[in-house]
Protein backbone atom coordinates (compact mmCIF):
# COMPACT_ATOMS: atom_id res chain seq x y z
CA UNK A 1 0.00 0.00 0.00
CA UNK A 2 0.99 3.40 -0.87
CA UNK A 3 -0.20 6.65 0.79
CA UNK A 4 -1.26 9.63 -1.46
CA UNK A 5 -2.80 13.37 -0.87
CA UNK A 6 -4.42 14.89 -4.06
CA UNK A 7 -3.54 18.51 -3.53
CA UNK A 8 -6.46 20.41 -5.85
CA UNK A 9 -8.20 23.89 -5.02
CA UNK A 10 -8.42 27.36 -7.24
CA UNK A 11 -5.64 28.86 -8.29
CA UNK A 12 -3.20 30.89 -5.87
CA UNK A 13 -5.59 29.03 -3.17
CA UNK A 14 -1.71 27.88 -1.12
CA UNK A 15 -1.46 24.42 -2.90
CA UNK A 16 2.07 24.48 -3.60
CA UNK A 17 3.27 26.05 -0.65
CA UNK A 18 0.95 23.98 1.03
CA UNK A 19 2.97 20.95 0.02
CA UNK A 20 6.45 22.67 0.70
CA UNK A 21 4.88 23.18 4.43
CA UNK A 22 3.91 19.47 5.20
CA UNK A 23 7.56 18.21 3.62
CA UNK A 24 9.12 20.83 6.01
CA UNK A 25 6.90 19.52 8.59
CA UNK A 26 6.99 16.21 7.94
CA UNK A 27 11.33 16.23 8.10
CA UNK A 28 11.66 17.42 11.26
CA UNK A 29 10.03 14.61 12.64
CA UNK A 30 12.09 12.31 10.38
CA UNK A 31 9.08 11.56 8.08
CA UNK A 32 9.61 11.52 4.26
CA UNK A 33 7.07 12.53 2.52
CA UNK A 34 7.48 13.45 -1.64
CA UNK A 35 5.80 16.16 -4.14
CA UNK A 36 4.87 14.85 -7.22
CA UNK A 37 4.88 18.33 -9.54
CA UNK A 38 1.43 17.90 -12.16
CA UNK A 39 1.18 21.46 -12.72
CA UNK A 40 2.75 21.82 -16.34
CA UNK A 41 2.87 25.53 -16.01
CA UNK A 42 4.53 25.67 -13.05
CA UNK A 43 7.19 27.92 -12.69
CA UNK A 44 7.75 28.37 -9.16
CA UNK A 45 7.94 26.23 -5.87
CA UNK A 46 9.94 25.16 -2.68
CA UNK A 47 9.96 21.66 -2.78
CA UNK A 48 11.99 19.13 -4.85
CA UNK A 49 9.74 17.29 -6.69
CA UNK A 50 9.81 13.58 -7.10
CA UNK A 51 8.44 13.89 -10.43
CA UNK A 52 7.84 16.73 -12.39
CA UNK A 53 5.46 16.78 -15.33
CA UNK A 54 7.17 19.28 -17.33
CA UNK A 55 9.99 16.90 -18.01
CA UNK A 56 7.30 15.02 -20.01
CA UNK A 57 4.95 17.83 -21.12
CA UNK A 58 5.20 21.57 -20.58
CA UNK A 59 2.31 24.08 -20.80
CA UNK A 60 4.21 26.06 -23.52
CA UNK A 61 4.36 22.54 -25.54
CA UNK A 62 1.01 22.58 -26.43
CA UNK A 63 0.56 26.51 -26.80
CA UNK A 64 2.91 26.93 -29.41
CA UNK A 65 2.30 23.84 -31.08
CA UNK A 66 1.64 25.04 -34.66
CA UNK A 67 -0.82 22.76 -35.20
CA UNK A 68 -2.27 22.79 -31.61
CA UNK A 69 -2.92 25.90 -30.73
CA UNK A 70 -4.13 26.06 -27.47
CA UNK A 71 -4.71 28.84 -24.94
CA UNK A 72 -3.83 28.35 -21.24
CA UNK A 73 -6.77 26.65 -20.52
CA UNK A 74 -7.00 23.94 -23.13
CA UNK A 75 -3.10 23.94 -23.29
CA UNK A 76 -3.56 22.27 -19.57
CA UNK A 77 -6.31 20.36 -19.68
CA UNK A 78 -4.15 18.65 -23.02
CA UNK A 79 -0.92 18.34 -21.04
CA UNK A 80 -3.42 16.06 -18.12
CA UNK A 81 -4.53 14.31 -20.97
CA UNK A 82 -0.95 13.35 -22.21
CA UNK A 83 0.09 12.65 -18.73
CA UNK A 84 -2.98 10.02 -18.96
CA UNK A 85 -1.57 8.70 -22.30
CA UNK A 86 1.94 8.39 -20.67
CA UNK A 87 0.96 6.23 -17.52
CA UNK A 88 4.06 4.35 -18.29
CA UNK A 89 6.09 7.24 -17.83
CA UNK A 90 4.43 8.13 -14.41
CA UNK A 91 4.54 4.63 -13.26
CA UNK A 92 8.31 4.32 -13.54
CA UNK A 93 9.38 7.81 -11.80
CA UNK A 94 6.71 7.39 -9.18
CA UNK A 95 8.97 3.60 -8.66
CA UNK A 96 6.81 1.32 -6.80
CA UNK A 97 8.21 1.80 -2.97
CA UNK A 98 5.94 -0.05 -0.20
CA UNK A 99 4.84 2.99 2.39
CA UNK A 100 5.47 5.38 -0.03
CA UNK A 101 3.74 8.72 1.24
CA UNK A 102 3.58 11.00 -1.65
CA UNK A 103 1.60 14.65 -2.10
CA UNK A 104 0.96 15.40 -5.52
CA UNK A 105 0.29 19.49 -6.39
CA UNK A 106 -2.10 19.81 -8.86
CA UNK A 107 -2.85 23.01 -11.17
CA UNK A 108 -5.18 25.59 -10.34
CA UNK A 109 -7.56 25.08 -12.67
CA UNK A 110 -10.82 24.19 -11.15
CA UNK A 111 -12.70 22.69 -13.67
CA UNK A 112 -10.06 19.51 -13.33
CA UNK A 113 -11.82 18.51 -10.60
CA UNK A 114 -15.06 20.03 -10.78
CA UNK A 115 -15.97 18.44 -13.83
CA UNK A 116 -14.19 17.19 -16.16
CA UNK A 117 -13.01 13.27 -16.27
CA UNK A 118 -8.83 13.46 -16.54
CA UNK A 119 -8.48 14.09 -12.67
CA UNK A 120 -10.79 11.26 -12.40
CA UNK A 121 -8.70 8.92 -14.48
CA UNK A 122 -5.90 9.79 -12.82
CA UNK A 123 -7.23 9.08 -9.42
CA UNK A 124 -8.30 5.52 -10.80
CA UNK A 125 -4.59 4.92 -12.24
CA UNK A 126 -3.43 5.76 -8.91
CA UNK A 127 -5.53 3.71 -7.02
CA UNK A 128 -4.52 1.01 -9.60
CA UNK A 129 -1.19 1.04 -8.16
CA UNK A 130 -2.24 1.15 -4.78
CA UNK A 131 -2.16 4.21 -3.75
CA UNK A 132 -5.25 5.16 -0.89
CA UNK A 133 -5.50 8.51 -1.90
CA UNK A 134 -7.12 11.34 0.34
CA UNK A 135 -8.35 14.65 -1.96
CA UNK A 136 -7.24 18.07 0.08
CA UNK A 137 -9.21 20.76 -1.18
CA UNK A 138 -7.82 24.21 -0.76
CA UNK A 139 -9.37 27.75 -0.43
CA UNK A 140 -8.38 30.96 0.31
CA UNK A 141 -9.66 32.07 3.61
CA UNK A 142 -9.92 35.48 2.76
CA UNK A 143 -12.53 34.72 0.12
CA UNK A 144 -14.65 32.71 3.04
CA UNK A 145 -15.40 35.57 5.57
CA UNK A 146 -19.00 36.14 4.71
CA UNK A 147 -21.99 34.35 4.57
CA UNK A 148 -22.30 33.94 0.67
CA UNK A 149 -18.56 33.37 0.29
CA UNK A 150 -18.87 30.76 2.73
CA UNK A 151 -21.10 29.09 0.90
CA UNK A 152 -19.94 29.55 -2.24
CA UNK A 153 -17.08 28.00 -1.24
CA UNK A 154 -18.63 25.06 0.48
CA UNK A 155 -20.33 24.67 -3.03
CA UNK A 156 -17.46 24.55 -5.31
CA UNK A 157 -15.91 21.69 -2.08
CA UNK A 158 -19.12 19.55 -2.63
CA UNK A 159 -18.57 19.80 -6.73
CA UNK A 160 -15.47 17.92 -6.28
CA UNK A 161 -16.40 15.75 -4.00
CA UNK A 162 -18.96 14.33 -5.79
CA UNK A 163 -16.97 14.63 -8.98
CA UNK A 164 -14.05 12.50 -7.64
CA UNK A 165 -15.89 10.23 -4.87
CA UNK A 166 -12.45 10.05 -2.29
CA UNK A 167 -12.50 10.67 0.92
CA UNK A 168 -11.71 14.26 1.03
CA UNK A 169 -10.30 17.37 3.50
CA UNK A 170 -11.20 20.53 3.12
CA UNK A 171 -8.61 23.31 4.40
CA UNK A 172 -8.76 26.77 4.70
CA UNK A 173 -5.54 28.74 3.73
CA UNK A 174 -3.58 31.49 4.82
CA UNK A 175 -5.39 31.79 8.43
CA UNK A 176 -2.16 33.91 9.29
CA UNK A 177 -3.64 36.88 7.06
CA UNK A 178 -6.83 37.39 8.84
CA UNK A 179 -7.70 40.08 10.86
CA UNK A 180 -9.15 38.95 14.64
CA UNK A 181 -12.56 40.03 13.45
CA UNK A 182 -12.37 37.84 10.09
CA UNK A 183 -11.14 34.86 11.80
CA UNK A 184 -13.82 35.14 14.11
CA UNK A 185 -15.94 35.56 11.59
CA UNK A 186 -14.71 32.27 9.49
CA UNK A 187 -14.91 30.38 13.55
CA UNK A 188 -18.95 30.96 13.95
CA UNK A 189 -19.41 29.54 10.55
CA UNK A 190 -16.90 26.34 11.40
CA UNK A 191 -18.24 25.78 14.41
CA UNK A 192 -20.31 24.83 15.86
CA UNK A 193 -23.51 26.04 14.33
CA UNK A 194 -24.04 26.70 10.43
CA UNK A 195 -27.40 28.19 11.28
CA UNK A 196 -25.02 31.05 11.81
CA UNK A 197 -24.05 31.40 8.17
CA UNK A 198 -27.46 31.31 6.98
CA UNK A 199 -28.73 34.14 9.71
CA UNK A 200 -25.40 36.05 8.80
CA UNK A 201 -27.27 35.82 5.06
CA UNK A 202 -30.46 37.06 5.71
CA UNK A 203 -29.57 40.12 7.71
CA UNK A 204 -26.90 40.98 4.56
CA UNK A 205 -30.48 41.96 3.38
CA UNK A 206 -29.14 41.94 -0.53
CA UNK A 207 -32.45 41.69 -2.86
CA UNK A 208 -30.65 38.70 -4.28
CA UNK A 209 -30.84 36.91 -0.81
CA UNK A 210 -34.31 38.23 -0.17
CA UNK A 211 -35.83 36.39 -3.80
CA UNK A 212 -33.66 33.33 -2.76
CA UNK A 213 -33.97 32.83 1.22
CA UNK A 214 -35.31 29.34 0.93
CA UNK A 215 -32.80 28.47 -1.31
CA UNK A 216 -29.78 29.57 0.49
CA UNK A 217 -31.72 27.84 4.01
CA UNK A 218 -32.48 24.57 2.12
CA UNK A 219 -28.81 24.31 0.78
CA UNK A 220 -27.24 24.89 4.23
CA UNK A 221 -29.87 22.40 5.26
CA UNK A 222 -28.76 19.59 3.06
CA UNK A 223 -25.00 20.29 4.46
CA UNK A 224 -25.71 20.34 7.91
CA UNK A 225 -28.18 17.16 7.78
CA UNK A 226 -25.53 15.47 5.81
CA UNK A 227 -22.79 16.64 7.88
CA UNK A 228 -21.02 16.85 4.24
CA UNK A 229 -19.13 19.70 4.25
CA UNK A 230 -16.19 20.52 6.87
CA UNK A 231 -13.34 22.66 6.67
CA UNK A 232 -10.07 22.78 8.45
CA UNK A 233 -7.92 25.93 9.18
CA UNK A 234 -4.27 26.04 8.49
CA UNK A 235 -1.64 28.87 9.52
CA UNK A 236 1.65 27.53 8.49
CA UNK A 237 3.39 29.68 10.69
CA UNK A 238 1.86 27.34 13.85
CA UNK A 239 3.35 24.12 13.58
CA UNK A 240 0.51 23.00 15.41
CA UNK A 241 -2.14 23.62 13.08
CA UNK A 242 0.24 21.58 10.36
CA UNK A 243 0.24 18.59 12.57
CA UNK A 244 -3.37 18.61 13.36
CA UNK A 245 -4.36 18.46 9.63
CA UNK A 246 -1.60 16.10 9.15
CA UNK A 247 -2.72 14.06 11.37
CA UNK A 248 -6.51 14.04 10.74
CA UNK A 249 -5.42 13.00 6.66
CA UNK A 250 -3.35 10.37 7.95
CA UNK A 251 -5.83 9.39 9.96
CA UNK A 252 -8.31 9.43 7.14
CA UNK A 253 -6.09 7.28 4.43
CA UNK A 254 -5.09 5.02 7.38
CA UNK A 255 -1.38 5.83 6.96
CA UNK A 256 0.48 4.49 9.96
CA UNK A 257 -1.89 2.15 11.24
CA UNK A 258 -0.15 -0.71 11.84
CA UNK A 259 2.75 1.29 13.65
CA UNK A 260 0.53 2.91 16.27
CA UNK A 261 -3.02 1.75 16.57
CA UNK A 262 -3.13 2.07 19.72
CA UNK A 263 -2.33 6.16 20.28
CA UNK A 264 -4.87 6.61 17.49
CA UNK A 265 -7.64 4.72 19.19
CA UNK A 266 -7.31 5.95 22.60
CA UNK A 267 -6.42 9.40 21.97
CA UNK A 268 -7.70 10.49 19.05
CA UNK A 269 -11.21 9.04 18.51
CA UNK A 270 -12.46 11.45 15.14
CA UNK A 271 -16.29 10.64 14.40
CA UNK A 272 -15.37 12.83 11.94
CA UNK A 273 -13.61 10.65 9.54
CA UNK A 274 -17.04 8.57 9.36
CA UNK A 275 -18.27 10.39 6.38
CA UNK A 276 -15.66 8.81 4.04
N1 LIG B 1 0.80 34.45 4.23
C1 LIG B 1 0.55 33.34 3.54
N2 LIG B 1 0.72 33.33 2.21
C2 LIG B 1 0.46 32.19 1.53
C3 LIG B 1 0.00 31.01 2.18
N3 LIG B 1 -0.19 30.06 1.25
C4 LIG B 1 0.15 30.61 0.07
N4 LIG B 1 0.55 31.89 0.22
C5 LIG B 1 0.95 32.81 -0.86
O1 LIG B 1 -0.04 32.83 -1.85
C6 LIG B 1 0.52 32.82 -3.15
C7 LIG B 1 0.04 31.61 -3.93
O2 LIG B 1 0.50 30.45 -3.28
P1 LIG B 1 0.81 29.10 -4.05
O3 LIG B 1 1.22 28.09 -3.03
O4 LIG B 1 1.71 29.30 -5.20
O5 LIG B 1 -0.65 28.77 -4.59
P2 LIG B 1 -1.08 27.62 -5.64
O6 LIG B 1 -2.43 27.16 -5.21
O7 LIG B 1 -0.01 26.60 -5.75
O8 LIG B 1 -1.18 28.47 -6.97
P3 LIG B 1 -1.32 27.91 -8.47
O9 LIG B 1 -0.42 26.71 -8.57
O10 LIG B 1 -0.92 29.05 -9.31
O11 LIG B 1 -2.76 27.57 -8.64
C8 LIG B 1 2.03 32.85 -2.95
O12 LIG B 1 2.44 34.19 -3.01
C9 LIG B 1 2.22 32.31 -1.56
O13 LIG B 1 3.37 32.81 -0.93
C10 LIG B 1 -0.20 31.08 3.61
O14 LIG B 1 -0.61 30.13 4.27
N5 LIG B 1 0.08 32.26 4.23
MG1 LIG C 1 1.00 25.80 -7.44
Amino acid sequence: MRYAQLVVGPAGSGKSTYCSTIVKHANDSKRIVEVVNLDPAAEHFDYEPLVDIRELIHLDDAMEDEELQFGPNGGLVFCIETLLENCDWLEEQLGDVDDDYILFDCPGQIELYTHLPVMRKLVDQLQRWNFRICVVFMVDSQFMIDGAKFLSGTMAALSVMVNLELPHVNILTKMDLLTKTARNQIDSYLDPDPHILLTDMRNAKSKWHEKYAKLTEAIGQVIENFSLVRFYPLNIKDEESIENILLTIDNIIQYGEDADVKIRDFDEPDPENDDE
